[in-house]
């Protein structure tokens, strides 16, 4: 049996559902479970908080699991990024009250408070300033409202909350993150359960970034429109009945579908069909 680890609450937690859903796994009905056999496929499934993920995935007890990239690091935990799964993007960012600093060089003798105190304090010190740092379990923005640290370090996505709090971002990005799958730093890297489990994953993504297009068109015109639909490997060009016409198969990235529709209408290409992929492997 795989043993994978599962957000089980927190904006990892849907989405990772969902997604191991679509890849054929069963899901859990009811959030209070904690555990899920899923025999037909050899995989169990641990729902854990978020945080804890990389912790057990680093001791080894389990094999995988799926966390956010500043959570794995954050923990220090003996853990590696085996896949990208393109969802709960965000990034780590320092913010302040305007007028209080520019950028972390400025911090000297401060405090910092946030949820992610590994994080931060590597990156003070990698950058030579000597702050103190207030773990904080959330919330993070209040504390400089209530006089508990000049800086915060948390997670902005569309960055409502800090505007909200009348706070500004200041200086890069600490990091950008995503939910990804890790494992334990050094596990080997051909086991054939994880591999088959990263397959999965990765069809799942194909599927909801593409689509897959056909049309007819005159065999004069194909070059140029298989230019317009090059597919993954090569488009499928078969003869049609009709004589000097042939049928183009390819998957096209679905935000550009209905340009290239459009582009291929103009070539001539007619009977034109987009329709989803339910899964797929490459
Ligand atoms: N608003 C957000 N947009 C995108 N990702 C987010 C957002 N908030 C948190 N995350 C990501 O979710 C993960 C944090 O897990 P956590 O369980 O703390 O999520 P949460 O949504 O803050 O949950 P909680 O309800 O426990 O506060 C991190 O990888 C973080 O980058
Ligand atoms: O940039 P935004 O789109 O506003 O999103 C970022 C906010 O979302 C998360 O908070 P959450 O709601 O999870 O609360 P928490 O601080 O208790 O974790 C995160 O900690 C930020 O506060
Ligand atoms: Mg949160």
């Amino acid at each position: 049996m795989l043993r994978i680890a599962v957000p089980n609450k927190g904006s990892l937690s849907e989405p990772a559902s969902a997604m191991l859903h679509e890849a054929g796994y069963r899901q859990r009905k009811d959030r209070r479970e904690l555990v899920l056999v899923d025999s037909g496929n050899e995989v169990e499934f641990f729902f854990l908080r978020p945080r804890d993920i990389a912790v057990y995935v680093g001791s080894g007890k389990l094999d995988i699991g799926i966390t956010g990239r500043d959570l794995l690091l954050d923990s220090g935990s003996p853990a590696e990024e085996i896949m990208q799964l393109g969802f709960a993007g965000s990034t780590f960012r320092y913010a302040t009250r305007p007028g209080t600093a520019q950028d972390v060089t400025e911090f000297g003798g401060m405090t910092i408070a946030t949820s992610f105190s590994g994080l931060v304090t590597q990156h003070l010190a990698d950058n030579g300033v000597d702050a103190s740092v207030v773990h904080l379990d959330g919330a993070v923005e209040t504390a400089i409202q209530l006089g508990v640290a000049e800086i915060i370090a948390d997670v902005v996505e569309t960055g409502t909350t800090l505007r909200n709090a009348g706070l500004e971002v200041i200086g890069e990005p600490i990091l950008k993150s995503e939910a990804v799958v890790i494992r334990r730093t050094g596990a080997p890297e051909d086991d054939p359960k994880v591999r088959q489990f990263l397959r999965r994953m990765q069809g799942v993504l194909v599927a909801r970034r593409y689509v897959m297009m056909d049309y007819d068109i005159r065999v004069e015109h194909v070059e140029k429109a298989v230019g317009l639909t090059p597919g993954l490997e090569s488009p499928t060009v078969s003869p049609l009945h009709h004589e000097g016409w042939v049928a183009v198969r390819s998957m096209v990235p679905s935000k550009d579908a209905q340009r290239i529709m459009d582009e291929l209408y103009d070539l001539g290409a007619r009977a034109i069909l987009t329709t989803g992929i339910h899964a797929c492997r490459l």
